[in-house]
């Protein structure tokens, strides 16, 4: 029997829509990302305490500037509805996911005043830097073709890890990782993403501006690849 892990048969809103369509064209770039050693490493739990660490971090660093992104995503609104959802997004990275993280961090070791201080590194720059740029210059299908990698990447790696048999579960200290990406509730914010970018996609005429959407996607997932090196650069302590 073959226990390997299809978006196809065990998540195919992964596959429906521009997200989907997008998800396939980039299938090089966005293979890079979701099997990277890190992951693996996430996988099997023998990731080095340290890498993890300064990955969180640099992780802590990105979600800012991802918060900052989205609180553009309200201003790119045209309609109050989507002003409200944008909005929504928003309060929820800053009441929700940013205090779990702080929380996550102090039980790895590290408090907050480690994460305030902690310099950028050059994949967050990267990054970060060309997310506020498409969120300035584009419009809001342009910003959500960018943000897109970003959270359904992490929701099909937490998915895929909750379901691989490889996967150890006892003595991974990974696990609560893995079962944070690969929950129920990650999984649903990952599913109003993909039906939300498809919605947008058709009110802002997706199929005339694909190769730019393409080249926008592409790019965020080769960043998304090169971010899990982020904390290489500074040694801790
Ligand atoms: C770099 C990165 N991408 C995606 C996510 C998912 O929120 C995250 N926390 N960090």
């Amino acid at each position: 029997m073959d226990m390997a892990w299809h978006a196809q048969r065990d998540w195919p809103i992964l596959e429906w829509g521009l997200a989907g369509r997008l998800r396939r064209d980039c299938m090089e770039e966005w293979t890079r990302f979701i099997h990277h050693p890190f992951v693996k490493g996430l996988a099997n739990g023998t990731l080095p305490q340290e890498v993890f660490q300064r990955f969180l971090i640099q992780d802590y660093l990105y979600l800012i500037q991802y918060t900052r992104a989205c609180a553009l995503s309200v201003h790119k609104s045209t309609t109050v509805a989507d002003m409200r959802e944008a909005a929504a997004l928003v309060s929820g990275i800053l009441d929700t996911e940013l205090p779990l993280h702080v929380g996550y961090c102090k039980g790895w070791g590290i408090d907050e005043d480690m994460l305030r201080k902690a310099p950028e590194s050059l994949q967050l720059l990267a990054y970060s830097r060309f997310i506020l740029d498409r969120a300035q210059t584009g419009d809001l299908l342009d910003l959500l073709t960018t943000l897109a990698p970003c959270m359904i990447g992490y929701g099909e790696i937490g998915a895929r890890l909750h379901a691989a048999p490889a996967t150890r579960r006892e003595g991974n200290p990974y696990w609560s990782w893995i079962a944070l990406y690969g929950g129920d509730e990650f999984t649903t914010l990952v599913e109003d993403g993909i039906r939300r970018l498809d919605r947008i996609g058709q009110q802002y005429g997706a199929d005339a501006r694909y190769p730019m959407l393409k080249e926008e996607f592409s790019t965020a997932t080769r960043l998304e690849a090169a971010f899990w090196d982020a904390g290489s650069e500074f040694p801790l302590s």
